[in-house]
């Protein structure tokens, strides 16, 4: 990929497209798999940023991995050369590549595979022992977190489930539309480059959002009462929304703070639960996307505003049945 197409985010039609993810492998439990679980064998690199990579860093803490999967932490900014690593001195929350020394994210997907011509994005899971990727396919790295490091955890983390299987239809279904209209929502709605497509991505983002806010009153969690991954996977939308998403990607038909109380009360919830607050680095987001993309800020002057304090309690609305 030529360095001028890294802000080339829009097709030719105005619409953002996602490209889906080369590598594909899955760590599993058992001893005999192509990529074996093991404590230490495995190493996550993320961007505090990312929506996609904040998924994978919000499990592997609630999972109890920190131990077990390393983790390393690429420089906000996605300049022209991709993601970078950084010292902790120069930028503060990101590392160097202390597992394979390389200056540049896309340098991993070229030892892992020398023809590799797609983006390179984060998160990656690499495996030290095989010297390559086993995925960059976030829904997929927080499935391999959520059963195949058991026998590594805790005792406490042993067992727990984001995606237990008497819900695994409805948690499939929601996430679905999730993805199409939230996640990726936001990114078609700013990245678009035509009326129509921005219009389009920006309606659907907001229908859902309401969907979101119906299901949320009367219910604790988006499936089930229970906190799955279809909570997890929306939470790093909505962490971005008010102070990013709202005002860098024209995603203001509403904001969290003040239009959805019961998604506010649902963000707390799951924002205090012991390690996430520590996933969430509202310095990278924002300096991310305010200075990254200089197609839609070219002054890239970030905004002051951080969204709602999600460390205020959640107030459970009086006469909710949860
Ligand atoms: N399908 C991937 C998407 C990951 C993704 O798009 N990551 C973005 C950051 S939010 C990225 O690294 N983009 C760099 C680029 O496209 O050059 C996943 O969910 O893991």
């Amino acid at each position: 990929m030529s360095a001028g197409s890294i802000t080339k985010w829009a097709s030719e039609d105005g619409r953002f497209r996602r490209q889906a993810s080369a590598f594909r492998s899955f760590v599993e439990a058992s001893p005999d798999a192509e990529f074996p679980a093991a404590a230490g064998r495995y190493h996550l690199y993320v961007s505090y940023a990312c929506p996609w990579a904040h998924r994978t860093l919000i499990v592997r803490k609630l999972k109890g991995l920190e131990g077990v999967v390393g983790v390393s932490v690429v420089h906000y900014l996605l300049g022209p050369e991709g993601w970078a690593f950084a010292s902790p001195s120069e930028v503060p929350g990101a590392t160097l590549d202390d597992v394979n020394g390389t200056r540049l994210l896309r340098e991993l997907y070229l030892k892992a595979d020398p023809g590799y011509a797609a983006r390179f994005t984060v998160p990656v899971l690499w495996d030290k022992e095989r010297g390559t990727i086993v995925s960059n396919e976030s829904s997929e790295i927080i499935r391999m977190f959520n059963s195949a490091f058991d026998a590594f955890v805790e005792p406490e983390f042993r067992g727990i489930t984001f995606y237990p299987d008497d819900l695994k239809a409805q948690i499939d279904e929601v996430n679905a539309w999730v993805y199409d209209t939230v996640n990726n929502g936001v990114y078609k709605s700013g990245f678009a480059t035509t009326q129509a497509a921005y219009e389009e991505s920006c309606r659907a983002l907001f229908e859902s959002l309401g969907r979101i806010e119906g299901i949320l009153a009367s219910s604790e969690f988006l499936v089930g009462d229970r906190l799955t991954e279809a909570d997890l996977r929306l939470f790093t939308t909505i962490v971005r929304f008010d102070p990013v998403y709202h005002g860098h990607f024209k995603c203001n038909l509403g904001q969290i703070a003040t239009d959805y109380p019961n998604i506010l009360r649902w963000a707390r919830e799951i924002y205090q639960l012991p390690g996430v607050a520590e996933t969430v680095n509202m310095e990278h987001i924002k300096r991310h996307y305010y200075m990254s993309h200089t197609q839609i800020n070219p002054t890239r002057v970030v905004p002051l505003g951080a969204g709602p304090d999600l460390a205020h309690p959640a107030v459970k609305p009086a006469g909710r049945p949860y």
